[in-house]
């Protein structure tokens, strides 16, 4: 056996060896044609054409070797006998891809193509070679009729690119950034510091009207796919939503059901430790696309209406002036403002020119006081949907009814949805109630309970009515007698 390898191998040599003889010694033009006619012998006989992507591409990991890994991982379970399941720090899900030696047919428009992963492990004896240590180098290739080089080429490699980033994107672990001084928990290097996110919260667990919440998440989903639309009509391809409402009616948890759904990252980005106008683009510059920049209690975050309120004491002259302003009045007030964050810099974060240095955006404020707010901060176009988040009626109830208590129904429902129509309560209280107490809780005893709460909150309504009543009689009353003596 060795000795018939030896002797293939001193005939293949001096094979080479003839082959360079001939190119030194005929003519280049009939050296050129020899090759030619070669190649059309070599593609009768093998008309396939091969593509290698390396894993390293000038020392840096190849991402189009990355989105392929992701690719193939999907269409190898069904031809390869071997398979590796790895987790990836940034994938919440175990990846499968193909193991090495392996082989994959994916067809594309009738066409099919074969994809082969392989391993090769060396030593770099080189003078100045890294290390001794075995390096190991990985690539796949992809083999197809030279026919369907075109169409490879161009859109099926296309189509794989685009299929691996979906993949990667719907696999990745979701995250929520802060602008806050890092906590030892925080990860992260520049403006903003981030932690996995994992809220469990989805629209199906979120507890409110039915008929809205189908409106959001038709929203939402327009939005996402909108990218041909939004470039279309010119506009930036971002999203403006106002959740406003009580303490405790989720607010908080519908932004966490919206990231869960478009599987984005959150920033949450805390006004009070923004310097100025500056510091807050630079933030707005370090954000991602495919994310949701959230200003939790807007109306608490910074003085945004003083300056309003102060020029309205002025112009009580003309107030339609005051409305058609807008912004453009307060962009002009606060624009010698330097080193202090206003309402024009948060303005312009929201829709000046700045703001489209990334693309699929949604930004979200939540405030318990939306009359609070300046009206140029919520226009339509800023703040392109409105939300209010009210208190707890029987279809919320029922929601919660059903994720807490796992009922759908029970004799005491009824009752219950009497006096929700009747009183205001949050669906944060009602949730409260709802939760069982011990391992053993049963529903009636949960249900009994909210019942309590309820018909308690229903007589404070009425005691407080019943006050409010008693001192608008009062009033009456002194201002009737004070009447009465200035005609005496
Ligand atoms: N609509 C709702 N659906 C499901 N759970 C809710 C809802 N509203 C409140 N909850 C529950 O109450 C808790 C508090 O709600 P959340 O923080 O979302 O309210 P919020 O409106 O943001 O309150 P705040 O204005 O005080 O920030 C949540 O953890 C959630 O469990």
């Amino acid at each position: 056996m060795v000795d018939t390898l030896t002797e293939l191998c001193s005939k293949l040599a001096g094979l080479m060896f003839i082959l360079g003889t001939i190119q030194q010694l005929v003519p280049r033009s009939f050296y050129e044609r020899i090759k030619t006619l070669w190649h059309r012998f070599e593609n009768y006989f093998y008309p396939y054409v091969q593509i290698t992507i390396d894993e390293y591409s000038n020392d840096k990991r190849n991402e189009v070797y990355s989105l392929i890994k992701v690719y193939l991982g999907t269409k190898s379970t069904n031809d390869a006998k071997y398979l590796k399941a790895e987790m990836f720090k940034k994938s919440k899900s175990l990846a499968v891809s193909l193991d090495e030696g392996e082989e994959v047919i994916d067809e594309f428009h009738g066409v099919k193509l074969k994809w082969n992963s392989y391993k090769e492990t060396f030593t770099d004896n080189s003078p100045g070679g890294r290390s001794q240590l075995p390096i190991e180098k990985k690539c796949y290739t992809l083999t197809f009729n030279k026919k369907n080089q075109d169409m490879v080429t161009g859109q099926y490699l296309r189509h794989v690119m685009e299929e691996g980033k979906a993949i990667e994107f719907k696999n990745k672990k979701q995250k929520i950034y802060s602008n806050e001084e890092g906590e030892w928990y925080w990860y992260g290097k520049g403006m903003w510091r981030h932690i996995n996110f994992e809220h469990p919260a989805t629209f199906d667990t979120l507890a409110m009207d039915p008929t809205k919440k189908e409106e959001i998440i038709n929203d939402l989903v327009a939005f996402s796919k909108g990218k041909d639309y939004y470039s279309k009509v010119g506009k930036a391809w971002k999203r403006g939503y106002l959740l406003y409402g009580p303490p405790g009616t989720g607010k908080s948890t519908m932004i966490a059901a919206i990231a869960n759904f478009l599987n984005y990252d959150i920033y949450d980005l805390e006004l009070t430790s923004v310097k100025d106008n500056s510091g807050l683009k630079k933030l707005l510059m370090e954000t991602t696309s495919k994310s949701i920049i959230v200003i939790e209690d807007v109306d608490c975050s910074i003085d945004l209406t003083g300056k309003r309120k102060k020029k309205k004491k002025k112009e009580t002259t003309n107030e339609e002036e005051e409305e058609d302003s807008d912004s453009t009045t307060e962009k002009k007030s606060d624009k010698n403002e330097s080193g202090k964050l206003t309402l024009s810099g948060l303005l312009n974060f929201i829709d000046g020119i700045w703001s489209a240095c990334g693309q699929e955006r949604i930004i979200i404020f939540t405030t318990n006081h939306v009359d609070k707010l300046d009206p140029a901060l919520i226009r339509r176009g800023r703040m392109d949907m409105h939300i209010e988040m009210s208190y707890c009626r029987y279809e919320a109830f029922k929601v919660l009814a059903k994720n807490y208590l796992g009922i759908e129904t029970h004799p005491l429902f009824q009752e219950i949805q009497r006096l929700l129509e009747e009183v205001d309560v949050s669906p944060c209280d009602v949730a409260e109630n709802l939760m069982p107490k011990n391992a053993s809780g049963k529903p009636e005893i949960c249900l009994e309970n909210l019942l309590k709460v309820l018909k308690k909150a229903k007589r404070k309504a009425s005691l407080n009515s019943q006050k409010n009543k008693n001192s608008s009689t009062k009033l009456l009353v002194k201002t009737y007698g004070r009447f009465k003596k200035l005609f005496e």
